[in-house]
């Protein structure tokens, strides 16, 4: 038997969309796995009556198949489906590093990225890898078609998430499918900005890399109050703020001693649109832990 416990993750960081990604030291989900004739799945924890048991529909049954592990696959939901923290790719990470050990197989950790995110083809449509990679990996990575990068960083993070349901696969049919060349250089500088920001621990230059006028508007408008919400954590001290994944959770970076303000003012803001919501004071952490 093996457990692994794999963080949430926090995908795209505006100017990154399916490329960024970062793994948040809290919530995580925590996954068991024992060898079995064949897979089965049970699933407790936060939003556990939304998330199916069967193998090809949950996203640990495509992992399983990928690296040929039959397992007894225990998933404790720390971190809620429809999220927009990475809560289906963290399934996924965990039973990839755990079913890895369990059986064997030797695979690296980069190695896991792809297969993980076989997993997150089964919810989204598409096999990115924005998510499974920092959930694998931690910190901050760079997920490309040629490979991930990553960066160790310590950057404070308030993501509040409201009682709104966004499933990735929709948000994603709202993505626009054509830009500016004006937009376009504006996202590579803050693309650019964010990513020196983490080799610097710098949380000014971060917050203002995530600047986006591509696909953040688009989906804003699927999230009830986000404007207000980023206005009032930019008032309360956030460098910067944006849709956490595909959303509803909003994403603030902060200083650390802005981060209880800044998740004030976001909740504040959520409850006087009679949106209930909970707030997670977070830092950029470590990725999949085997126990
Ligand atoms: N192990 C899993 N954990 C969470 N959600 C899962 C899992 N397996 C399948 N799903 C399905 O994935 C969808 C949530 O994924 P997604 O929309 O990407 O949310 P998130 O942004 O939180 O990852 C839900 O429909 C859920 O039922
Ligand atoms: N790049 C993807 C990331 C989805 O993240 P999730 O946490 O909402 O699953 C996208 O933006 O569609």
């Amino acid at each position: 038997m093996r457990t692994a416990r794999a963080p949430a993750t926090s995908a795209n960081l505006g100017s990154g969309f399916d490329v960024f990604g970062i793994a948040l030291s809290r919530p995580a989900d925590v996954v068991r796995v024992e060898r079995a004739d064949r897979t089965t799945i049970e699933v407790t924890g936060a939003g556990s009556q939304f998330i199916p048991e069967d193998p090809e529909k949950n996203t640990v049954g495509a992992v399983a198949e990928a690296l040929d592990a039959p397992a007894h696959i225990q998933i404790d939901k720390g971190i809620r489906p429809a999220s927009g923290l990475g809560s289906s790719a963290a399934s996924a990470a965990a039973a990839a590093v755990a079913l890895n050990d369990l059986y064997d197989r030797g695979k690296s950790r980069k190695e896991l990225v792809p297969i993980a995110a076989k997993g997150e083809a089964v919810v989204s449509g598409d096999a990115h890898d924005d998510n499974v990679a920092p959930a694998i990996l931690g910190g901050f990575t760079i997920a490309t078609p040629d490979g991930v990068t990553q960066i160790d960083t310590d950057i404070s993070i308030v993501v509040t998430l409201p009682e709104i349901v966004v499933s990735t696969r929709d948000a994603r049919k709202v993505v626009p499918t054509e830009t500016t060349v004006e937009k376009l250089v504006e996202t590579v500088g803050n693309a650019a900005t964010l990513t020196a920001g983490m080799y610097r621990d710098d949380p000014a230059l971060v917050g203002r890399g995530m600047e986006d006028d591509v696909v953040t508007p688009a989906r804003a408008k699927l999230i009830d109050g986000y404007d207000a919400v980023r206005d009032a954590a930019l008032a309360a001290g956030a460098t910067g703020v944006t849709i956490s994944g595909a959303g509803p959770a909003v994403l603030a970076v902060t200083r650390s001693r802005d981060q209880r303000s800044v998740a004030n003012a976001m909740l504040d803001t959520f409850d006087a649109r009679g949106i209930d919501a909970r707030a997670y004071q977070t830092r950029i952490g470590n990725g999949t832990r085997l126990y």
